[in-house]
Order: structure tokens, then C-alpha cells, then sequence
């Protein structure tokens, strides 16, 4: 499978407008594919944004004239329901035919707990999720309307008017054996995160396959894509703070607990020591070390990349992928 180069457009780290002049700044580069956060709360406090990835992505649709976009990842279990989730996608997939992608996945307690208030466990939002996929994919294949009764979710005479030419491919986010192995049950392609290479070659990648298989669909065929922080700048110890805004998303309790205050994910994210920093995202000093780095996940089976830039000159983490690019896809 080629490998694809995405460049990941974080509206909570940077204002909206910015993120989408980078990507129009991308796209001229030669980025394959843009990806935009879906958050409510960010993962960091201090100077952090927290822009709605729907609107933005309309907006940088239009900006851009031929790259792929999608959400990188979108929950549709709780502040979201499903039935809206899947007419959004639709909407925006018939008006950018063939450009337009959802990922999904299972939450997180910083953007669905400020406007719910609901935090189920980790299985319950895995089965959400599953069940929330169901019914985006009965809106989006249904010539007729469709009435269902969900453990969760409810259905009752609902027709989807608005459809694309095509089905939205839908990416799963799998970051546990068990994410994964749900990914490849139920996703058109794999989404996962930063993980060091001997977890997603022993764990992550094959228990996607392990399900894909089982649903009898063929795992050469579906991407395995990857969330993955870079910095870039000649003064290395720069280019590894420039990471330091993701920090938090290395601490575990931020997954297992339900933390949604974002000033204290950042006191989390301060006392994360660089060695993690560096073991975990990419940073380097030149083209040369971002190639280094982006080999060492290709050949951990990751064909997707979807690159979050924290340089500390972001125009510079851009433009420096006309030499990237080229020498890393095959
Ligand atoms: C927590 C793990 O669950 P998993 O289903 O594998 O992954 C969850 C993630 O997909 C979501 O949190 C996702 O929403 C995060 N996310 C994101 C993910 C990604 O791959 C790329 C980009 C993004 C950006 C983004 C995200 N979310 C958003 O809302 N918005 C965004 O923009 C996990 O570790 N699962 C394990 C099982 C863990 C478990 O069940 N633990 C139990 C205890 C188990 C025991 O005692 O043995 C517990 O914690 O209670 C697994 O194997 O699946
Ligand atoms: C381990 C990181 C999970 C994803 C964090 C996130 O929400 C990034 C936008």
C-alpha cells in the first residue's frame, strides 16, 4: 500500500484561520491529506484554542482545491448523536466529492464531560461507539427510512435526504489491543496515536488485522493511520519543547481518569520529562531527521500519516516537507 503524508491541522493549538492557512500552505507543499481535531475542551490551557471542526472544515474545503479531509478523530457517542454525526459527513462528502473522511472513536473525558456530564467506562464507550456506527451507516445506505431500536440510540422513521455519490470511509481509532481489534471489525481503515514502534508492530497492527480478518475484509487494503506529534528546528532542545503543548496526552491517567480541566492536564503536561517527549514525537533538526523518524514508523506498518506540527517556526514544519515527502514515499 503507498504511503500517504497528512498533515494534522490542531484548532485547539492554534486560531482556526491559521490552521487553515497552513493547510492551504500544506496542500501547495504536496501534504496528501489534511486532519482536523475534534474537541470541545484542549489539552493544553495556556494560549490553546478550541475551534468546532465541522464549521472549520467547510471552510478549509473550500480553501483548498483537491486534498483529502477528515476529522482526526470525531466522537460520536455523547455530546454528538450519530444520526447528526453521519448527515454532517454526508453533506460535506456530496459538496467535496471523494475528499471528505470521518474518523471515530470512543471519547474523551475533556470534550464530552464540560456538556454532559457523562464519563461511562472505557467497554461501555467502545460498545457506544460500535452502536453509534451502526446507525451512521443505515442514515448513509438507507434508500428508505429507518426505524431502530438501539441499546443507545434510537431511529424512528429517519431518512437521510442528502447523500454522497459514495460512502464516507470511515477510520476507527484503536489505541488499546481491544480499540484495535474493534478497528478492524468495524472500520474501513485504522486510526491510532503516537505509540513507540514495537507496540504498534507486536500489538496494535496486528490485533487490526486479527479483526479485520475475522469480518472478512482484507487488511492490505485498509490504511493504518497514525496521529503523530513533530517538531522541527535546528536547536534541537527547541524543536523538543515545540512538542511540549501534547505532553499531556503521554500521561495514561488522562485516558483512565475523568479529567476535563484543561489547566490541570497542563500542570500534567509540564512535569512530563523530555526523554518521553522525544521517545514518543517527532523531533528533529532537519528534513533529513524527520525522513529518519517517519522511516522508523513505516516500517512498524504505519502507511498513514497524519502529522501534527509543533515547530517552533510553523511555517518552516511546513515547508520543509517539499523535501520530506518525496523520500519517504515509496
Ligand atoms: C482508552 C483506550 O481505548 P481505545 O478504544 O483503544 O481508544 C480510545 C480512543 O480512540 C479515544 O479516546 C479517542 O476518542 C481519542 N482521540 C484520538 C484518537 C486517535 O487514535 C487519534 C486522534 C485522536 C484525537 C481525538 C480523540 N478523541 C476526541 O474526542 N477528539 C479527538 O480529536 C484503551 O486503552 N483501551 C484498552 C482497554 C482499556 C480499558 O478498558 N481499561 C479499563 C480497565 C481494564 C482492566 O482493568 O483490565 C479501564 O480503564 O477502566 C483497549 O484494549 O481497548
Ligand atoms: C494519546 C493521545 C490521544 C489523542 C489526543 C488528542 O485528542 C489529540 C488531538
Amino acid at each position: 500500500m503507498e504511503t500517504k503524508v497528512g498533515y494534522f491541522a490542531s484548532i485547539e493549538q492554534y486560531k482556526p484561520m491559521d490552521a487553515l492557512e497552513q493547510s492551504v500552505r500544506a496542500e501547495k507543499v504536496g501534504f496528501d491529506s489534511i486532519w482536523v481535531d475534534d474537541h470541545f475542551h484542549p489539552w493544553y490551557h495556556s494560549d490553546a484554542q478550541s475551534g468546532q471542526a465541522w464549521a472549520w472544515m467547510g471552510a478549509t474545503l473550500q480553501a483548498t482545491k483537491k486534498v483529502f479531509v477528515s476529522t482526526c478523530i470525531t466522537c460520536p457517542i455523547l455530546r454528538y448523536n450519530p444520526g447528526v454525526v453521519a448527515q454532517t459527513f454526508a453533506t460535506l462528502r456530496q459538496m467535496y466529492p471523494k475528499r471528505v473522511g470521518v474518523a471515530v472513536g470512543a471519547g474523551e473525558a475533556l470534550n464530552e464531560v464540560p456538556v454532559t456530564g457523562q464519563w461511562p467506562s472505557v467497554p461501555e464507550r467502545q460498545e457506544m461507539t460500535i452502536e453509534a456506527i451502526e446507525v451512521m451507516r443505515k442514515l448513509w445506505e438507507s434508500k428508505t427510512p429507518v426505524t431502530f431500536k438501539g441499546k443507545y440510540y434510537t431511529l424512528e422513521k429517519a431518512f437521510m435526504y442528502t447523500k454522497p455519490e459514495d460512502e464516507v470511509p470511515l477510520y476507527f481509532s484503536g489505541m488499546g489491543p481491544k480499540g484495535a481489534k474493534l478497528a478492524g471489525i468495524h472500520g474501513d481503515h485504522l486510526m491510532t496515536v503516537s505509540a513507540d514502534t514495537e507496540t504498534l508492530k507486536n500489538v496494535t497492527i496486528p490485533k487490526f488485522e486479527e479483526g479485520a480478518k475475522e469480518a472478512g475484509k482484507d487488511p492490505k487494503k485498509m490504511e493504518k493511520a497514525m496521529l503523530i506529534w513533530y517538531s522541527v528546528d535546528p536547536d534541537f532542545e527547541k524543536a523538543v519543547e515545540g512538542n511540549r503543548f501534547w505532553a499531556g496526552c503521554l500521561v495514561p491517567a488522562m485516558f483512565k481518569y475523568r479529567v476535563s480541566d484543561p489547566p490541570e492536564v497542563e500542570l500534567h503536561a509540564n512535569a512530563v520529562g523530555s526523554e518521553m517527549i522525544k521517545k514518543n514525537f517527532l523531533c528533529a533538526t532537519d528534513a533529513e531527521g524527520l525522513i529518519h523518524e517517519i522511516e522508523r514508523f513505516k516500517n512498524a506498518g504505519i502507511t498513514h500519516f497524519c502529522l501534527g506540527n509543533s515547530s517552533p517556526n510553523v511555517n518552516y514544519g511546513i515547508d520543509i516537507f517539499k523535501d520530506v515527502i518525496p523520500a519517504v514515499k515509496d
